[in-house]
């Protein structure tokens, strides 16, 4: 995605692609100054209330904006899990973590809107403002590039995102490194499971002091991540754990006897 500054204009969004003034072909400037923590941004504070919405009804008005985005997506776990579980699960984990402010919690909620679906930034900065827009923006993936370039992406501009970006971020990770753990994808192996928790960690390092308590989690999971993968065992970072011992495995078994074999998906076609 081309990155673009947004600036505000009456509350609304007044969006411009930063490479504007690039001639065709020229590689687009990379902005590699710190971003300045949302609350201090242009807008003082844009939450783009609608009138008498309250910010609950934005919260909702966000879900629902989301859970249309993402309606005919789905998980890559053996489950098949609707996507929207995932930001749900993300804005849970800030909210349940402390994380007060709304436009956080939206921007959690459509992070991967921009990413992942037809959404535009300036879609979503002319529904929630240009605050929400920005930590979208800057969680999102530049999908022209390759999956390896992608992750050295993250890890090079982590540094640089504003702090409610990274907080998005170290939520993201939990989720996704828990599902992991919980259930890797389909076709997952070892390699892919410890290079996904290697890289992950790469970038929470960096994002962990926007909000200790997640940095927390995330240490802890790194330190404990074990998994089961055709009958092998193997710790999930393989640096961060310690030795795997016999009552780990035990434990291992039994929370992966409880998955499904992945012969059926989930749900099953039930409609109402
Ligand atoms: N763990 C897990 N991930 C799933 C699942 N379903 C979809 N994903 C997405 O797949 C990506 C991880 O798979 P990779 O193989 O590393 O990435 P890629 O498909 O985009 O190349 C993550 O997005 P990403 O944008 O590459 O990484 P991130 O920035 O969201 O961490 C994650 O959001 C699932 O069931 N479990």
């Amino acid at each position: 995605m081309s990155p673009v500054a947004i600036t505000p204009s009456n509350g609304r969004a007044n969006l411009m692609m930063a490479s504007e003034d690039s001639s065709p072909g020229t590689p687009r400037p990379l902005t590699l100054t710190p971003s300045p923590p949302v609350s201090r941004s242009g807008s003082s504070f844009d939450l783009s209330l609608r009138e008498d919405e309250t910010e609950l009804g934005l919260l909702l008005r966000t879900l629902d904006f989301a859970a249309r985005k993402h309606t005919c997506q789905r998980r890559k776990d053996v489950d098949q899990t609707p996507y929207i579980n995932h930001p749900i699960a993300v804005a849970n984990f800030l909210a349940s973590t402390g994380i007060q402010d709304v436009r956080v919690l939206q921007a959690a909620v459509l992070h991967d809107t921009v990413e992942d679906t037809h959404t535009t930034v300036e879609e979503i900065a002319d529904a929630f403002g240009v605050d929400v827009a920005r930590i979208v923006e800057e969680c999102s993936d530049d999908q022209s590039l390759s999956g390896l370039e992608r992750k050295a992406e993250q890890v090079r501009t982590a540094p640089y995102k504003s702090r409610e970006a990274q907080q998005v971020k170290l939520a993201d990770k939990l989720h996704n490194l828990e599902s992991i753990r919980r259930s890797p994808p389909v076709g997952w192996g070892i390699r892919r499971i410890q290079a996904y928790f290697v890289w992950a960690k790469q970038v929470t390092d960096i994002c962990g002091p926007s909000h200790p308590a997640l940095a927390e989690r995330l240490n802890a999971l790194y330190e404990t991540a074990y998994t089961r993968v055709n009958g092998v065992y193997f710790p999930c970072h393989p640096d961060a754990c310690a030795p795997l011992t016999e009552a780990e495995k035990d434990r291992i078994d039994s929370r992966l006897r409880g998955l499904p074999a992945g012969e059926k998906v989930c749900p099953k076609p039930l409609f109402f």
